[in-house]
């Protein structure tokens, strides 16, 4: 089976044609020119031969716990979940309303990064806000790059030569979002990323964590409304707000390796906050196996993941740096260490084909 993937990350669009679990094709946009050129996808499929179905990644997808078919009424619910996601959930919408338009008979599958936090413990799900506020379940913790966790759960136990549900990991996104979770018996028990995909550690453009009182203070000074703030926390933060670059960690490296101050303070605090994120995810395991990063970052700059890893010695995490300098998913940990640190690949486009796969399966009448 053929199936087309579509993920729209904060930074890039990423589309790949997935052949019966193997990779035909793939290419990668910058996030904003995908949806103004709307031709790039479409020439993509052109190129690329007819799929069977297309699956599209969406980060918010509420209290669905799996894949769903996309259609007009599916969407316009997605669409509402939108001001969540302000960086992702648009581009989604905008790219299956294209694909649809443009296939109108090929079924186009709704992914959800949000499916596989779906069962977090309680304790992990809730915010200490009014009972009021929290009655309906709805403002609560979501969790995020969760197509990336499950992929990740799969290939580390894989690699670590054991069943699946063995391994307590804890999983690093370092991608232009940045997500920590805590995985046993391959479902998600904690997560850092929240409500919306701006709570935890310091990402590309996005802040993470910021206490509330700040927030609330900023707001009451009249200076910034709700629009600024909006667009303060999502777009002018993170890496980019405390360096001035782009966000993107070659920029930001490369700023540091030039004597830039700016630059070494933001990657002392990104790596930092990640420590703390790796230490609370790995409070919600009773032993931790494998400590793996993936992402953009983590796949491109292992030396950043030799700095952070450098802090976790308290973990039993430690890294050999002549493992980190290799290439492609590998043991990045020295031998006989009593924590695994794997890097891989993130392979969403692979999720998103199984995911598909398996709906589409379910839904044939058996013969
Ligand atoms: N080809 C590359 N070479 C070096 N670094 C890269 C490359 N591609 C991505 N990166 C790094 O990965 C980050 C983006 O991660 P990625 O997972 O692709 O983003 P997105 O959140 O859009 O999915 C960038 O900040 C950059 O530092
Ligand atoms: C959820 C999220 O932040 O995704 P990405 O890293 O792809 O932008
Ligand atoms: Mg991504």
């Amino acid at each position: 089976m053929r199936i087309l993937t579509l993920n729209p990350g904060s930074s890039t669009m990423k589309a790949a044609l997935i052949e019966d679990g193997v990779t035909r094709h793939a290419e990668t946009w910058a996030a904003a020119d995908a949806v103004a050129d709307e031709s790039a996808v479409h020439d993509a499929i052109g190129r690329w031969g007819r799929p069977d179905a297309v699956a599209v990644r969406f980060v918010h997808g509420g209290s669905r716990p799996g894949p769903v078919f996309a259609d007009e009424e599916v969407l316009r619910a997605l669409d509402r979940l939108g001001s969540l996601a302000p960086l992702h959930q648009p581009l989604s919408v905008d790219v299956t309303r294209l694909v649809l338009a443009s296939l109108p008979d090929l079924p186009v599958v709704a992914c959800f990064d949000t499916s596989f936090h779906n069962g977090l413990p309680e304790a992990a799900k809730r915010y200490a806000l009014p009972r009021a506020w929290t009655r309906q379940n709805r403002l609560r913790r979501y969790g995020f790059h969760g197509l990336s966790c499950g992929y990740t759960a799969r290939r580390a136990a894989e690699l670590l030569g054991v069943d699946e549900t063995e391994p307590r990991l804890v999983c690093c996104h370092l991608g232009s979002g940045v997500s920590v979770t805590a995985i046993r018996g391959g479902a998600s028990v904690d997560t850092s990323m929240g409500f919306t995909p701006i709570e935890g550690a310091v990402m590309a453009t996005r802040s993470g964590s910021v206490d509330p009182g700040l927030l609330l203070y900023v707001l009451g000074t009249g200076e910034v409304d709700l629009d600024g703030m909006v667009d303060a926390l999502y777009h002018r933060s993170g890496l980019a707000g405390m360096t001035g670059t782009s966000g993107d960690m070659r920029e930001v490296l490369a700023a540091r390796a030039a004597g830039d101050e700016a630059a070494r303070t933001a990657i002392g605090v990104y790596a930092h906050r990640l420590r703390r994120e790796i230490g609370a995810a790995a409070m919600s395991l009773d032993r931790l196996d494998a400590l793996v990063f993936t992402g953009g970052v983590a796949e491109h700059q292992p030396e950043l993941v030799g700095e952070v890893a450098e802090g976790l010695g308290v973990l039993g995490v430690r890294t050999a740096p002549d493992r980190l300098a290799g290439r492609g998913d590998r043991l990045v940990s020295p031998r006989g260490a009593p924590v695994a640190v794997l890097v891989l690949t993130a392979r969403e486009d692979l999720e998103l084909a199984r995911q598909a796969e398996r709906l589409l399966a379910s839904c044939r009448t058996p013969t």
